[in-house]
């Protein structure tokens, strides 16, 4: 399936024909869809959701969803929901990058759940995963019933076919697959890796700008929709679905990516980091790292997101008299941190692209020791050029669980804690 370009505007009424003509006026569901389509709809809101958060898209496609055959119970032995297998910890901690597979992998066997919280029963939280894999999904097609995927490359290009149409990504830029897109993600270099968060919660959006104004952050027409693009392909192909925390498969006869034409304001995007508009302090001190929420998914308490999808990308650092790099602190929400290239300006060393860290509620952390010995003498008469970097954050208002395999994996570093052991003792009561 070939990408054809995109549809511009975040949570638009896109329309999109593969085929001219197809699309029906004045309705939805007519007796009979032109070409032999049928019609479906597809619901990412409850019917009845507000306008504003209204989500739904009709699909114009050659047999409906509901042509495979029974599922059944498929094992995953790495990419899970169970955030229970291990106490959460309120140490700090920091994983080295996953390795790439020896064996061949694609996107859905390559996923590996690093930490969460909260579920798909409870529609609330999310999943932290890592995905590695060295080879393209072959007559086989994912579909997630329990959330939305934001997808962030860390390493190689992603052509991601979906039933809306094709979503290429490649590192520095996010796709977003909603919640029950059947998709098939072909490798489009040798190798990739990247992290998931997969959002059990209310649908991502772009958070409010209040006194910054209209503009500013993530601009909403930087986001992009497929055109529709279908593939009439018969065969022994698998369905898999992620249903209730585990997956299910079954045998489908014939390519799910079969929609012809479809509209409405439910589909997959993808959003380019480096066009994000960093808006942040021209006179003194570090403003709160919020300023630089791309996508939020809020929660029932106003101001307190389920989760935040954050980036700290290149800027200009201008604050005077002012510690630039992030402060100490503790937060009561939980902070799982990704690298995706560079080098992030808190931590000197050991945090690297491919990596992860998490910082649960409440636990101190920032500056390591020698980032903070060179920040507080840094000369902050001129301004400094953050260059080559982009770090993330999923920030969540409920503790993150790390899975029982996060824990037990190689690439948790026993030493993270040393990083702030050398912060020494300045103190002296009689120097001003
Ligand atoms: O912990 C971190 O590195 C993330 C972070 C960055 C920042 O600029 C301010 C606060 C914060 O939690
Ligand atoms: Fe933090």
């Amino acid at each position: 399936m070939q990408s054809n370009g995109y549809q511009s505007g975040f949570g638009n009424e896109f329309a999109s024909e593969a085929i001219p003509g197809v699309l029906p006026v004045g309705q939805n569901s007519p007796q009979r869809v032109a070409h032999g389509l049928y019609a479906e709809q597809l619901s990412g809101s409850a019917f009845t959701a507000p306008r504003h958060s209204n989500r739904r898209s009709w699909l114009y496609r050659i047999r409906p969803a509901a042509v495979h055959k029974p599922f059944e119970p498929r094992a995953h032995a790495t990419f899970h929901n169970r955030f229970d297998e291990a106490p959460a910890t309120p140490n700090q901690l920091r994983w080295d990058p996953w390795p790439m597979p020896s064996q061949p992998t694609d996107f859905v066997d390559g996923l590996v759940t690093l930490a969460g919280n909260g579920g798909s029963a409870e529609q609330a939280g999310c999943g932290i995963h890592i995905y590695a894999a060295n080879r393209s999904m072959q007559g086989r097609f994912f579909y997630d019933a329990d959330g939305e995927l934001l997808i962030v490359p860390q390493l190689g290009r992603l052509h991601i076919a979906t039933e809306l149409g094709v979503l290429e990504v490649k590192p520095l830029e996010v796709a977003v697959i909603p919640r029950g897109v059947r998709f098939r993600v072909e490798l489009m270099d040798a190798e990739a890796r990247g992290y998931v968060a997969e959002n059990f919660g209310a649908l991502l959006r772009l958070p409010d700008l209040g006194p910054i104004g209209a503009n500013s952050m993530a601009l909403p027409r930087d986001f992009l929709a497929p055109h529709a693009a279908y593939e009439d392909l018969e065969g022994d192909f698998e369905l898999i679905a992620k249903f209730q925390g585990a997956l299910w498969k079954a045998s489908i006869d014939h390519s799910p990516l079969d929609v012809v034409a479809w509209h409405g304001n439910y589909a997959p995007y993808k959003y380019d980091l480096t066009h994000f508009n960093t808006v942040g302090s021209i006179s003194v001190d570090h403003p709160d790292p919020s300023i630089f929420t791309v996508l939020t998914s809020p929660s029932d308490t106003p101001g307190t997101a389920n989760v935040d999808f954050v980036i700290f990308p290149p800027r200009w650092l201008v604050a005077e008299h002012t510690f630039r790099p992030p402060y100490f602190h503790r937060n009561v929400a939980s902070e799982f941190m990704g690298l995706i290239e560079g080098a992030y300006d808190a931590k000197a060393g050991g945090f690297v692209p491919g990596g992860a860290s998490l910082h649960n509620c409440m636990s101190g952390h920032g500056p390591d020791a020698a980032s903070f010995e060179k920040a507080s003498v840094a000369d902050v008469s001129k301004p400094d050029h953050i260059t080559g970097t982009m770090a993330f954050m999923f920030e969540t208002r409920k503790v993150i669980h790390p899975t029982k395999q996060a824990l037990e994996a190689p690439q948790l570093q026993h030493d993270y804690h040393q990083c702030w052991q050398g912060i020494a003792k300045h103190f002296k009561p009689e120097r001003t």
